[in-house]
């Protein structure tokens, strides 16, 4: 019950809903009690009208009798009738309080989750699956909800219904009371054990429902590895094994499921053949009369869902009670990417990195080994390295997605934690290796970096990233659509559209991440030209494998393992004759190859 506190604060949110949503329930329950009196006052008058009936009718009354009796009886099923419409009535308020507030929580809790997910760093998506970030804002929060909405509702129904009624019993007949109410607490646990059975057996239907549905996604969008080697008969058998889990657990579940019902009944049934049973012998003994039979048969079904809901709303509690922990978790998760002093200072773009040595937290990993470099403002350093040296944990550090353990970054001759976060990724352009581009409009995933669209900067980052020509090749230019709904890019288109969208914010750093290999070698002077123009007085960090990237960039250093194993410029490291160089042979050798077989 603990984790659900957290919730109170939602709860006093709204607590204007959930006070109505009591008086409502208290006004409804009121209207459930009075048609089980008036049903025993009509049964008793009919037993009594019946009794003197015969000696009016001889003395010549009967239709005066019988005209009067109908009358009452008729005002009685009028009361009755108007109870429980007034009972409807209220009902459809409580619905409208107390659902309406639970979904409301639900909105909020989503966005405050969503936000702060937002703001957690990039560590934590490496350590939690999507699978699991999805599962906890959609699947728990509906667990939540459960809570808030329906549990609260059935839980303050049984509140309030339960002593007003069984005052009420007892106040009309104690021992009638004590028999009739017997097997309802059977009633209540037997529903709690049925109910946790259905909720276990959901559960496992669920967790096979979503490797189905991971399986089926991965088949989809693997559909042209699948294709090419051949494994549609293979892919084909597994989904069919796949949903035959999921046919057995269903079917498992439907026969408890089935159980449910019955079990309701059987238990309902034997609550009113006791009361049947010793009422009868307390009206044969002249106790009460007939009516009172009947009004506590009334009494036992308005018990039996609330009684039945006890058993359910505690099973809900605790599922819901296991869901918020989840949530909690994510919730209390600090982000320790954090600004000291929140400069925003302006950035000029001058970098220097000192000794600097990392390691993943996560892999425990040693990507960087006493790294240090310094770059001036409008300078550009070129970075390469073979695979896995750390090319691209320099530029995960200068975005601060991770802090370094030991050494110092600093930018404009200030430690790099001094500054605002935002205001240092907002002058910094990014394009990672992986390019990602959002299913959105070519134009709106340029200007993705913007606060607002510019038309004009979105034309020139894209004639500036060398791909103007292609976006206006398309149909609907600017306005093409990309991803799932939309055309596909080539692998260098994207990588373009990617640098466009970086240097459409004008940064004052910008980072390219191996991001000109899919673009011949023609397209990537051209790119690296247009950037020499834009990136004047602004610094650039051009990060590659391969050498013709980095070749024009003022200082290049080269990566071994994590460790600087040479520096200069390409001039002065051709003279070397290192690695460097002899990556440039290699390089070059195997393009003018290429270029001389095509
Ligand atoms: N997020 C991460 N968590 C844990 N280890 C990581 C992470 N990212 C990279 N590594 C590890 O750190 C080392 C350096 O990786 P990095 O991505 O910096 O190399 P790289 O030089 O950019 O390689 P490539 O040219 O293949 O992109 C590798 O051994 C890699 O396995």
């Amino acid at each position: 019950m603990k984790p659900l506190w957290r919730l109170n604060k939602y709860l006093y949110k709204y607590k204007g809903l959930l006070l109505l949503g009591i008086l409502f329930t208290v006004i409804s329950n009121i209207f459930v009690i009075i048609p089980a009196q008036l049903v025993r006052l009509a049964i008793d008058y009919v037993v009594e009208s019946a009794v003197i009936f015969k000696p009016l009718d001889l003395g010549g009354l009967g239709d005066i009798a019988s005209e009067n009796f109908l009358k009452f009886v008729l005002v009685f099923g009028v009361l009755i009738l108007v109870m429980a419409l007034l009972r409807g009535f209220f009902l459809f308020l409580i619905r409208q309080t107390i659902i309406i507030m639970s979904r409301r929580i639900e909105y909020d809790m989503k966005n405050e989750i969503f936000k702060k997910y937002q703001n957690l760093s990039l560590s934590f998506y490496r350590k939690n699956s999507t699978g699991d970030l999805m599962a906890r804002i959609t699947e728990d929060v509906s667990r939540v909800r459960m809570y808030l909405g329906p549990a609260i509702m059935y839980g303050l129904n049984l509140l309030i219904l339960f002593p007003l009624v069984i005052s009420y019993m007892i106040m009309v007949n104690p021992e009638l009371t004590l028999y009739s109410l017997l097997p309802l607490p059977v009633l209540s646990i037997s529903i709690y054990f049925v109910n946790n059975l259905i909720n276990e057996r959901s559960e496992k239907i669920q967790r096979s429902l979503s490797n189905l549905s991971t399986f089926t996604q991965e088949a989809f969008s693997g559909i042209r590895v699948l294709k090419a080697f051949v494994r549609e008969n293979d892919s084909v058998r597994d989904f069919s094994d796949a949903s035959e889990e999921y046919k057995v657990k269903s079917i498992r579940l439907t026969r408890v499921n089935a159980l449910f019902f019955p079990l309701i009944m059987a238990l309902v049934g034997i609550s009113t053949i006791i009361t049947v049973y010793i009422g009868g012998l307390q009206v044969i003994n002249g106790d009460i009369g007939y009516g009172v039979i009947a009004e506590f048969i009334l009494y036992v079904n308005m018990l039996t869902w609330p009684v039945t809901s006890l058993g359910w709303v505690t099973s809900i509690v605790q599922r819901a009670a296991a869901s918020q922990t989840r949530i909690n978790e994510f919730l209390d998760e600090e982000n320790n990417i954090i600004s000291t002093e929140d400069a925003k200072d302006e950035i000029h773009g001058t970098i220097e990195m000192k000794d600097l040595s990392f390691v993943y937290p996560d892999s425990g990993v040693k990507a960087l080994d006493q790294v240090s470099f310094s770059i001036q403002s409008g300078q550009t350093l070129g970075i390469i390295g073979t695979t896995g040296s750390g090319k691209s944990t320099i530029a995960n550090l200068l975005m601060r997605m991770y802090d370094p353990a030991k050494g110092q970054i600093l930018i404009d001759g200030k430690p790099i934690e001094s500054f605002d976060i935002s205001h240092l990724r907002k002058n910094i352009g990014y394009v990672p290796q992986d390019v990602f581009l959002f299913s959105d409009t070519i134009g709106n995933n340029i200007a993705f970096g913007l606060d607002h669209t510019e038309k004009d900067i979105i034309e020139q980052a894209a004639k500036d990233a060398d791909v103007y020509k292609n976006i206006v090749d398309f149909p609907k230019g600017f306005e093409t659509m990309l991803g799932e709904r939309g055309i596909t890019l080539s692998g260098g288109q994207k990588q373009r559209v990617s640098i466009a969208r970086a240097i459409a914010k004008e940064p004052k750093i910008l980072i390219l991440d191996d991001c000109l290999s899919a673009v011949d070698t023609k397209t990537e002077n051209v790119i690296l030209n247009a950037l020499k123009k834009i990136m004047k007085n602004r610094t650039s960090v051009i990060i590659s494998h391969r050498v013709s990237s980095a070749k024009l960039a003022d200082q290049i250093i080269v990566l071994d393992d994590g460790k600087i194993i040479e520096r200069g410029n390409h001039q002065s490291l051709m003279e070397q004759k290192g690695v460097y160089a002899e990556l440039y042979e290699k390089q070059t050798q195997a393009g003018e190859s290429v270029d001389s077989d095509l």
